[in-house]
């Protein structure tokens, strides 16, 4: 399975994805650059996280008008995985890929920790490997991650089953219904706010993140 990590200016979390999906998992990896539009060799496109053009206007404002990310449009809309950390989660919402948006910390500090995180869902390729409300640690690091919807969106997200992952006790950042991770209504796009990737190496003292990446190599066909 052929993956592709997106990379725009400021992008800072690429090789670290690369590493998964490459080096870990041994899987065809290629790095495209924002200006690359030909993404038709890929099966898998991720959007890792960072400081995409610096975060000026809003996170991901600027990013979701880069060449490249036509494409990446095109790529889901044809029920390919698109997978968004961090960043890519801000990206996509900002593309309209995703429902909702990502707003400043509700106490406006870049919050960098590991929080535990509620799996909710385990029908679909990315979170196949783990139960139904399992409770996982993840990294997040991030400034503007206070996931918001207006209210008929947001019951749209919660009835039709797209949050993947909720923040499990405190709230870091003030997100409705505690969400860290949402899908579009497809399954094929995925957002989330915490960072897999960095949760990936035992050698790190935490893999709760690779069973995500692993779960698209074993059944990607259950994702639409
Ligand atoms: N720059 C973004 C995300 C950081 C990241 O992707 O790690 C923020 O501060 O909200």
């Amino acid at each position: 399975m052929k993956f592709g990590v997106v990379v725009f200016p400021g992008s800072n979390c690429d090789r670290d994805v690369a590493y998964v999906t490459k080096n870990l998992m041994g899987q065809p990896t290629r790095m495209v650059w924002h200006q690359d539009t030909e993404l038709s060799d890929l099966d898998v496109v991720i959007i890792p996280g960072g400081f995409s053009y610096g975060d000026y206007l809003r996170c991901g404002a600027i990013a979701q008008f880069s060449p490249v990310m036509q494409q990446v449009i095109e790529h889901a809309q044809k029920g390919k995985p698109v997978l968004g950390i961090c960043n890519g989660f801000q990206v996509l919402t900002e593309a309209g890929l995703l429902p909702g948006a990502l707003a400043r910390n509700q106490d406006l500090h870049f919050i960098c920790d590991r929080v535990p995180v509620k799996v909710e869902r385990t029908d679909l390729s990315w979170t196949q490997n783990y139960q139904t409300g399992e409770i996982i640690t993840l990294p997040i690091a991030h400034g503007e991650g206070r996931f918001y919807a207006d209210e008929k969106t947001l019951s749209e997200i919660e009835d039709n089953g797209q949050v993947l992952f909720r923040y499990e006790g405190d709230n870091p950042n003030g997100s409705l219904n505690n969400i860290a991770g949402i899908c579009n209504s497809k399954g094929n796009v995925l957002g989330m706010m915490p960072h897999p990737e960095r949760a990936s190496d035992s050698m790190l003292g935490n893999s709760d993140g690779l069973k995500l990446f692993q779960g698209l190599l074993e059944k990607v066909t259950a994702l639409v």
